[in-house]
C-alpha cells in the first residue's frame, strides 16, 4: 500500500470519528460558517501580492519532521506581511502533524485566503472547512473520482468557498475538469514515490484551460523560479518546505520576495 493510500484510509476513520462528535448542524452553528469567505481569484491576481500561497507545514510523509517549534499565528502573519497572496494550513493530523487549531489560529490572525490543506473525500470535511474559516478547499485528483470531484466542487462552491484541484499528470487534468473549479494546480511532487520535478508545471500548463488560475506546487526554492513560471502562464506558487525548514519562515518568505 503507498503512502497515499494509507492517507485516505486513515482519513475514512477520522471523518467516521469526527462526524460521531460533532454534527453537521453544529458545524452549521459554527463561528465562521456564516462569514463570505475572500476571492482566491482577487487576492491572487492583485498587483501588490506575490501570487505566492504559503504553507505552515509542520511535518510531512516525504521529510519526517521539518519544523517542530513555528507558532501558527506568527508565521502566517509575517506570511501576509511579505506579501504572500493566501496561506496554506496543513489541518491533516496524522501525517503532517497539523490541527484545526491552527487553520482557527491562522484565521483569527489574517485577512487574506486561507486554503484548508488536507485530504477531502467527505463533504463533511467541506462543511469543516466553511465552519473553521477556510477560504479554499482542495481537491486531490488522484484520490477522486470524476463524479465527486465535480459533486465536492459544487458543494463546496454552493458554500461560497473557492475550489482548488490538483493534478500531476495529463490523465488526471483530462479525466477531472469541471466547472465548479477555480484553480487548477499541478502538484510538482509526485504522491507516489515523493519524486519532485519543476518539468512537471512546465509540461502541464498549456493544457489547463485559461479559464482556470493556474498554480505550481511543491519544491519551489529558487526565487528565481517564480518569473519562469509566470511566464509560462501560473498566477500562483504553493511554497510549504522552502520557508518552514528555517529558524524563522517569516524572514525566509521575506527574503525570497526580495528576491524574486
Ligand atoms: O509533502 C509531502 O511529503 C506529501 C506527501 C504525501 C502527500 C502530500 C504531500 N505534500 C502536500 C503538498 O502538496 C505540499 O505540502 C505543498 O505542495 C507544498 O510543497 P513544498 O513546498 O514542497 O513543501
Amino acid at each position: 500500500m503507498n503512502i497515499l493510500d494509507k492517507i485516505v484510509l486513515r482519513k475514512k476513520e477520522e471523518v467516521a470519528h469526527a462526524k460521531q462528535l460533532v454534527s453537521v448542524q453544529d458545524l452549521e452553528k459554527g463561528e465562521h460558517f456564516n462569514r463570505t469567505p475572500y476571492s482566491f481569484k482577487e487576492f491572487l491576481l492583485a498587483e501588490n501580492r506575490t501570487g505566492i500561497i504559503a504553507e505552515f507545514k509542520r511535518r510531512s510523509p516525504s521529510k519526517g519532521l521539518i519544523n517542530g517549534i513555528a507558532d501558527v499565528a506568527e508565521v502566517t502573519q509575517a506570511y501576509n506581511k511579505a506579501g504572500a497572496s493566501a496561506i496554506s494550513v496543513l489541518t491533516d493530523v496524522d501525517f503532517f502533524g497539523g490541527k484545526t487549531d491552527d487553520l482557527l489560529a491562522a484565521r483569527a490572525a489574517n485577512t487574506i485566503p486561507i486554503l484548508r490543506k488536507d485530504f477531502m473525500i467527505d463533504e463533511y470535511q467541506i462543511l469543516e472547512a466553511k465552519a473553521w474559516g477556510a477560504d479554499i478547499i482542495l481537491l486531490i485528483a488522484s484520490i477522486l473520482t470524476p463524479k465527486q470531484i465535480h459533486d465536492f466542487g459544487k458543494f463546496a462552491k454552493d458554500l461560497g468557498l473557492n475550489v482548488l484541484l490538483e493534478v500531476h499528470d495529463l490523465e488526471e487534468l483530462e479525466r477531472s475538469f469541471s466547472p465548479n473549479l477555480d484553480a487548477i494546480g499541478v502538484n510538482n511532487r509526485n504522491l507516489g514515490d515523493f519524486t519532485v520535478n519543476i518539468q512537471t508545471s512546465f509540461d502541464l500548463v498549456e493544457k489547463i484551460p485559461n479559464e482556470f488560475l493556474k498554480i505550481s506546487e511543491s519544491a519551489i526554492s529558487d526565487p528565481a523560479i517564480i518569473n519562469t513560471l509566470k511566464t509560462a502562464g501560473f498566477n500562483g506558487f504553493l511554497i510549504g518546505e522552502n520557508f518552514m525548514k528555517t529558524d524563522n519562515p517569516g524572514a525566509a518568505i521575506a527574503d525570497f520576495v526580495a528576491k524574486m
